[in-house]
């Protein structure tokens, strides 16, 4: 399965087994969105596809449209349905100059621009009680209201005055029975709805939904972009050791590098970063950061200590300059078969695991060049993650697939993928196993793009891991 050189032809199979993605996110949708626009996609176009598409909807109902929208890319929608009907009242939840993007504030503008000629008229509020006169007369006749208060980017409990229009509607829905309720893309809190329209795929909080495409290529869901580094949790806990721990086991009387390689990745994301290792490895290490666990022998033994040591810790990378041998075999099948927690597994413990033994548990992302993946043993596509790295790389398991196309020749260096694995490790400590696995192999090849632009091929792995703080400045 999947032993092809041509990454596009593995990636089309896998996407054949795993099947298509019908209902998603809005976390999903939110990436899909930006990775449109990483793909140059307009943000414009998409707003005005999407308010034409809500427009087509209900174009020809009855009554006077009234739109009720927020300060987000949802409320720009809803200027843009405002614009194709020619005749609405817009009630804005805030004023002007807090709407957030670009592309919304343009299209308000338009709106603005035309309420001279008194077609559509604007009301901005602050408070819910700035428009009695409205739901005074939405307590009869027609009406159709349109939600454009918030769509993918809702977060938590309606805040004001949100949740008083909402729950307003919702008492006059069940007043007035002539109110049509439309959402964009995706409800307002518990708003009651006749229909929702959403973009380019159903969402899993739609309640009845009719999808529109908006112009949205496929790409933009195969490819890792901007939108997933985006949706990262990093960073965001101010108390010590809140922002992840990650344990290294690696290292033998043959290699010391790359444990540290994998380390100092890591150092850039999480507050604590430990290195098991033998301690010919361990008294090579000077950098001050890490906390070091030391054993005897020139191979990597003692799984009760390792676990122990583990269980402080949210994941573990093991691998990375292990050696191959019959010590590290019983080592690591032993280890991984008895830690519960998320596991990044790389380099040489890929080559002696026991795959009939082994259970392909969520919580695990294997980081294999393609040599590697060749010792990866399954019959069916894993609910592991597989990071298959190439000159594109794959990102896998038995929900989804994406191709990662950042990164060049020059990454062929050893100690790349040990940086890639720490990387892997870090990010995963915060986030879930794929998005951490296509966002570590967006990032690491990402760094070393801005650094082939600086210095040619000639840039060495800790130059790669000193520039992963550039590309997540850059992205964040
Ligand atoms: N590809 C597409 O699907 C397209 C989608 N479009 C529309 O854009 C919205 C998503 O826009 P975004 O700005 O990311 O988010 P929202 O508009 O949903 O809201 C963000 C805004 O609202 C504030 N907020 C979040 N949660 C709450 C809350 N609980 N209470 C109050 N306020 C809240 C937050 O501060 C943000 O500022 C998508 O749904 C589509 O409608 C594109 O226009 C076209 C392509
Ligand atoms: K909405």
């Amino acid at each position: 399965m999947f032993r092809d050189d041509d990454e596009i032809k593995i990636f089309y199979e896998i996407k054949e087994k795993i099947g298509e993605k019908e209902v998603i996110s809005p976390k999903e949708m939110a990436i899909i969105d930006e990775n449109a626009e990483y793909l140059g996609i307009n943000r414009l176009m998409l707003m005005e596809n999407a308010g034409r598409a809500v427009y087509e909807e209900i174009k020809d109902k009855e009554g006077e449209f009234i739109i009720f929208c927020g300060v987000g890319n949802n409320g720009g929608d809803g200027f843009v349905v405002a614009r194709h009907l020619n005749k609405a009242t817009v009630i804005l939840l805030g004023k002007e100059d807090e709407i957030k993007t670009y592309e919304a504030r343009e299209n308000f503008k338009i709106l603005k621009n035309l309420s001279i000629f008194g077609n559509i008229k604007i009301r901005e509020i602050r408070h819910v009680n700035e428009i009695c006169d409205i739901f005074e007369r939405l307590k009869e006749g027609k009406y159709i209201i349109i939600d454009a208060m918030l769509g993918t980017g809702q977060r938590g409990e309606l805040r004001e005055p949100y949740k008083s229009v909402v729950s307003e509607l919702n008492k006059l829905k069940e007043r007035n029975k002539e109110l049509f309720i439309v959402s964009v893309d995706v409800e307002t809190g518990d708003l009651k709805i006749d229909l929702t329209v959403t973009f380019h795929k159903k969402k899993n909080l739609n309640k009845n939904a009719i999808i529109k495409d908006i112009g949205i290529p496929k790409e933009a869901e195969w490819i890792v972009g901007f939108g997933d580094i985006k949706a990262l949790n990093l960073i965001e806990n101010k108390h010590k050791g809140k922002n992840g721990k990650v344990l290294i086991i690696g290292g033998s009387k043959d290699y010391f590098g790359a444990p540290i390689l994998a380390g100092l990745a890591a150092l850039k994301i999480v507050d604590i970063v430990g290195i098991l290792s033998v301690d010919k490895v361990i008294r090579k290490i000077t950098h001050p950061e890490f906390i070091l666990y030391s054993l005897e022998g020139d191979y990597v033994n003692n799984v009760d200590y390792a676990l122990e040591v583990a269980d402080g810790y949210d994941v573990v990378v093991i691998g990375n300059g292990l050696s191959v041998n019959e010590k590290t075999k019983d080592f690591v099948n032993e280890f991984i078969n008895n830690y519960e927690k998320k596991l990044v597994i790389d380099a040489d413990a890929i080559k002696v695991i026991n795959y009939h033994k082994f259970d392909f548990r969520e919580d695990v992302i294997f980081t294999p060049h393609k040599k590697e993946f060749n010792y990866i043993k399954f019959s069916s596509i894993p609910e592991s993650t597989i990071l298959l790295k190439g000159k594109k790389d794959i990102i896998f398991n038995s929900k989804n697939v994406k191709i990662n196309l950042t990164g060049n020749k020059g990454m062929t260096k050893g100690g790349t993928g040990d940086v890639l694995a720490g990387l892997t490790g870090a990010i995963f400590a915060k986030n879930d196993p794929f998005i951490s696995a296509c966002s570590s192999a967006f990032i690491n090849g990402y760094a070393a793009d801005l650094l082939l632009k600086e210095k040619g091929s000639y840039y060495t792995p800790i130059d790669i891991i000193n520039k992963i703080p550039n590309v997540l400045r850059l992205i964040k």
